[in-house]
């Protein structure tokens, strides 16, 4: 696909056998409502006037996994899975859409956690599913779709685990009776492709959505959200995983291939068009047996920064049918923590610091710090840090997130982690908290910044941070590192997703332009939500036919995005 064209608001094949589909869904759902006027709900104005009957069709489940759905008793909608896999139609917005905004926001994560009566343990097993957020001259359509992953097939084919997810294993017989007696349940065949973590725009308008598995890199279409097919490497780099967060522009992908049998991590390029990987460079691992986890590392403008957590892949755990605590990882304080910086067109490390040990998911930026001539001194890097914590992994087992009584306080403590690298030689770099964490209330995680500002200095930092009690991060955060502030968006038992931001066309402002989230609202149901990204206030919410389970990262995909 070279380009990304929008044919129409709605596709017509989409559409087909909507009326009675739209009514079986309105019986079954029961809390849509519809209004043909939009009232601006501060100023009580009529702001728009929207069509009387969104389309919109469901496909309905199976009888067979219908019948056996269970959502476990009083769990958030967060947390339960998704109950048609595909859905798609106009959303009523409350309040205003600003014109600008025309493109497609998708958002990936987990969305099935089960199959039939076989409940998953951990968020990050669930079967990928991708909503979009389709805006077009103030309305909005949105849907969702399962990610048609091999695992996701095999599994609704042969009603049973068939791949090795983030924590669950297939039992032998099951993934052997699938793929055959030749591969080894302890291969890289058994691994799952199922692409629940993330999405990105390459520069040539494919879509690709990703997960830490290299095999679990899937072509989707953006507008009617069906899966295209694998996104294969055609370079013969090898390896079975990779960073989950690529550094995506126009211009590059950049991502690191762990290297687990000697230990270290390969930094390669891909440009748009191509499907082959080169090689920047190598950074060896000063400490431990395995590399550390890579699920995100930043750049700057010259550099790339290879983080060595001290929370490392681990081959026995990699093997276990049971998970451990730490699932296929194993903290190694004794190894140290390290961070590399390489030069991104030669390839030569330019420093390699020890760090104190650290651990993070997510790393918000980079850039370089120059003295009054101009001179690189050092390099910053910020990252969602949970105070060196392991537990954080743990804590989102399923079972934990669904127990949550909502009162007492079980959330880890986090910050932004803010790296200083000297770049004069010295071997020792510096972590502290970037603001007092109590601006964000101690959560602070699923982070986006205004591309704009990728790999050079910058002020702002939207994520999810925590109104306390809680189990889960449950405000929207923005962060000015300046004035080193949080302004905060919270609405009670409400969980939303990663606030992700798209700037104003022509904006010289940091700050200017939207933040959009998905919210998951305690009363089962949920809307997405618009912020003005300045003021940090709701301009628009739309509200789905039906609750919106968690959901990871997302990518904005403008209209007309490379259309040659
Ligand atoms: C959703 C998210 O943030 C992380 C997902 C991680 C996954 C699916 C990890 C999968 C893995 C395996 C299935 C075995 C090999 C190791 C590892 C990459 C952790
Ligand atoms: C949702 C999450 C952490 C929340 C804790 O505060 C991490 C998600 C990681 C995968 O993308
Ligand atoms: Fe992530």
């Amino acid at each position: 696909m070279a380009s990304i064209a929008f044919s129409s608001f709605v596709s017509q094949s989409d559409c087909t056998g909507m009326a009675s589909a739209w009514s079986s869904h309105k019986a079954k759902e029961g809390s849509f409502t519809r209004k043909n006027v939009i009232v601006c709900r501060r100023h009580d104005q009529v702001v728009r006037r929207v069509a009387t009957r969104p389309p919109a069709i469901t496909i309905p489940l199976p009888e067979k996994e219908r019948a056996t759905t269970k959502s476990p008793e009083r769990s958030h909608v967060a947390w339960t899975s998704i109950r048609h896999p595909r859905w798609e139609g106009e959303l009523t917005v409350e309040g205003e859409i600003p014109l600008w905004l025309n493109g497609i926001y998708l958002r990936n994560g987990p969305g099935l956690w089960h199959i039939d009566d076989y409940n998953f343990r951990h968020l990050f097993d669930g079967y990928a599913m991708m909503v979009k957020l389709q805006f077009e001259n103030g309305r909005l359509v949105a849907g969702h779709r399962q990610i048609e992953s091999e695992a996701y097939k095999a599994a609704m084919k042969n009603r049973r685990l068939c791949y090795r997810e983030f924590s669950e294993v297939p039992k032998p017989g099951n993934f052997l009776s699938y793929v055959g007696e030749l591969a080894s349940l302890f291969s890289g065949a058994s691994l799952t492709d199922n692409s629940n973590t993330g999405v990105v725009g390459l520069g040539d308008g494919r879509v690709v959505c990703l997960t830490e598995t290299q095999k679990g890199s899937i072509m989707i279409n953006p507008v009617t959200l069906e899966t295209i097919g694998k996104f294969e490497y055609s370079d013969s780099l090898g390896g079975l995983i990779h960073s989950a967060h690529p550094i995506v522009t126009d211009s590059e992908f950049l991502t690191l291939l762990p290297d687990l049998i000697n230990p270290g991590y390969l930094v390669v390029r891909m440009e748009p068009g191509s499907n082959e990987r080169k090689v920047i460079g190598r950074v060896n691992c000063r400490g431990g047996p395995a590399p550390g986890w890579v699920h995100s590392f930043p750049v700057t403008e010259n550099y790339i920064i290879v983080p060595e957590m001290p929370l490392r892949y681990c081959a026995q755990n990699l093997l276990r049918a049971e998970p451990t605590p730490l699932y296929k990882f194993q903290w190694h304080p004794e190894s140290k923590a390290y961070l590399h910086v390489m030069c991104k067109t030669s390839g030569k490390i330019v420093t390699s610091v020890e760090v104190p040990l650290f651990v993070t998911f997510h790393f918000i930026n980079a850039y370089e710090e120059r003295d009054e001539d101009g001179r690189v001194v050092a390099v910053i890097a910020d990252c969602c840090e949970h105070n060196a914590d392991t537990t954080i992994l743990d804590k989102l087992r399923l079972q934990n997130l669904r127990s949550y009584s909502g009162s007492h306080d079980v959330l880890p403590d986090a910050r932004v982690g803010r790296f200083t690298i000297p770049l004069d030689g010295s071997p020792y770099g510096k972590l502290e908290a970037a603001l007092d964490p109590d601006e964000h209330g101690r959560g602070m995680d699923m982070c986006s910044i205004n591309p704009a500002v990728l790999g050079k200095k910058y002020r702002y930092a939207y994520a999810c941070g925590a109104r306390r009690p809680c189990n889960f991060p449950n405000t929207l955060t923005k962060i000015d590192l300046e004035k080193k502030i949080a302004n905060n968006w919270h609405e009670e038992g409400a969980i939303p997703s990663e606030p992700y931001f798209v700037a104003r066309p022509g904006a010289t402002k940091e700050d200017d332009g939207v933040v959009i989230s998905m919210i998951s609202q305690k009363n089962g149901e949920g809307y997405a939500l618009l912020l003005d990204a300045s003021t940090f206030e709701e301009i628009a919410r739309a509200k789905f036919p039906y609750g919106l389970p968690y959901g990871l990262h997302g990518c904005w995909v403008p209209k007309n995005h490379n259309k040659p």
